[in-house]
């Protein structure tokens, strides 16, 4: 059973307090910081890019930055987010010509390449590519918005590709991402997910340490249950 992981999106921080909203998160018992690049062209939205990766880690942020590309093109983003301070990049199939080639280029930078399936993105898209990926991540909203009802169809592909995952052989993470809460993440991780992305969940809450606490908590229950 691999450790899981918990990644706060900053979509959802303060924005104009984000270095300290990022500090309070992994005080709080956060792992990573999932950063999420959108381009109103890919998805009707717009965020942040390369500079903002940069001044977390000139203001000190040290933790891992799971950066999610909803951009298209992806490959010129990739080494400017890896020259940036990016940990992991991950990039969605439907936004890139060439998969093999932007998980490589991602590779190449120093950075762990993910791959991004949609509610409705078909899992023949890991095909040839699983044994080069560090992870999945499977969206359980569709890409652009925060704050979305997590699709309860997203539990069964979460069960698809953890079976992937295993016959593949590959020791590859399986993320989750969209209308993550207290009251589902324990049947999300018994789907097999071992990363979590909470964007609202986290940052809407006043006291970030309790509900990190409380999320902890279902992952243990949902740990007991695999033993
Ligand atoms: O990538 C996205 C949305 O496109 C997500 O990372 C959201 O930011 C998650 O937000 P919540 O559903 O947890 O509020």
């Amino acid at each position: 059973m691999s450790e899981f992981l918990l990644a706060p999106s900053i979509l959802a921080a303060d924005l104009a307090r984000l270095g300290q909203e990022v500090d309070a998160v992994l005080e709080a018992g956060a792992d990573i910081i999932h950063f999420d690049v959108m381009d109103n062209h890919y998805v009707p939205n717009l965020t942040f890019g390369p500079i903002i990766c940069q001044a977390l880690r000139n203001y000190g942020v040290k933790a891992p930055i799971d950066v999610h590309l909803m951009v298209e093109p992806v490959d010129s983003l990739i080494e400017s987010f890896a020259q940036a301070g990016a940990t992991m990049i991950s990039f969605h199939p439907e936004a890139c010509k060439h998969v093999d080639r932007s998980v490589q280029l991602i590779i190449d930078s120093g950075c762990k390449p993910g791959l991004v399936l949609n509610p409705a993105t078909p899992l023949n898209h890991l095909d040839h590519i699983m044994h080069k990926l560090h992870h999945i991540l499977l969206m359980s909203v569709n890409p652009g918005f925060g704050g979305q009802q997590f699709i309860p169809q997203s539990l069964d592909k979460l069960r698809q590709i953890k079976q992937l995952i295993m016959h593949s052989g590959h020791n590859i993470r399986l993320e989750i991402d969209g209308g993550v809460k207290v009251d589902n993440i324990r049947s999300i991780a018994e789907a097999g997910a071992d990363m979590f992305v909470a964007g609202s969940a986290i940052f809407n809450q006043s006291d970030y340490q309790q509900v990190i606490q409380q999320m902890r908590q279902q992952l243990a229950l949902a740990d007991a249950n695999f033993c």
